[in-house]
């Protein structure tokens, strides 16, 4: 049923791709459900190119016939999926390990959709693990900082990220102001990037026992 409803997020969102359009792809069992569903209509005569956010996607965009480039100055209109999101579309992303060229990609879409089943739709965000990426040099440093904000650290475990660095999961006090600790965290030194995503999601396509309901953002604030 999950399946399902991963799929059927998927397809409300790629149904709003347009012909020429630059689309971000993300990464993840559901993002992989658009990723083929694209594929599909790019096989069928639509004429798009796309991003991808991880090694992972861009193999499976490949194999499915969708033309990749690399990331260009503005992306129309990005898929991916999301860990947590609350009804304001802040989301925690990066259980994959791929939220660091995520944020890039979504910083560079004029568009970010979320796509995701029922159980990932939350009140308030912050009960998911909040992945860091740091670099190798940096990890016992970035740890100790992330220790004294309460993030309570832990590297994982034979995980190396896409662009060769390792994730220090974090689980922070519930009440913790996500803000405020977005920015703390992006001023680690050595901290290359975080899960949290509180500025980028536009709208939101959350699939639960198999109706789509869609969540849309407020003013946007960057
Ligand atoms: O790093 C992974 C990404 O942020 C994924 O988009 C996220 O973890 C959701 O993945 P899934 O759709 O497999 O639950």
């Amino acid at each position: 049923m999950i399946e399902t409803d991963k799929r059927l997020a998927a397809l409300a969102a790629v149904a709003e791709v347009r012909a020429g359009m630059i689309v971000g792809l993300g990464t993840g069992s559901t993002a992989a459900f658009a990723i083929d569903a694209l594929g599909e209509q790019v096989r069928a005569g639509l004429m798009i190119s796309a991003v991808a956010t991880s090694l992972a996607t861009e193999r499976h965009a490949r194999a499915v016939g969708i033309p990749l480039i690399d990331l260009p100055a503005t992306i129309d209109l990005t898929i991916d999926g999301a860990d947590e999101i609350d009804d304001a579309c802040h989301a925690i992303k990066g259980a994959g390990g791929a939220m660091l060229r995520e944020k890039i990609v979504a910083a560079a879409s004029a568009r970010m959709l979320v796509i995701a089943d029922g159980s990932k739709r939350v009140a308030r965000i912050g009960a998911a693990k909040i992945p860091v990426e740091v670099l190798p040099f940096a990890e016992a440093f970035v740890a100790a900082r992330l220790a004294d904000l309460g993030g309570a650290p832990v590297l994982r475990a034979g995980f190396v990220t896409d662009q060769g660095n390792r994730i220090l999961d974090c689980r922070f006090p519930v009440d913790t102001d996500m803000r405020a600790l977005a920015a703390e965290i992006a001023g680690i030194p050595g901290a290359l990037g975080h899960g949290l995503f509180l500025s980028e999601v536009d709208a939101a396509y959350i699939a639960s026992d198999g109706v789509v309901t869609r969540l849309e953002r407020g003013a946007r604030t960057r």
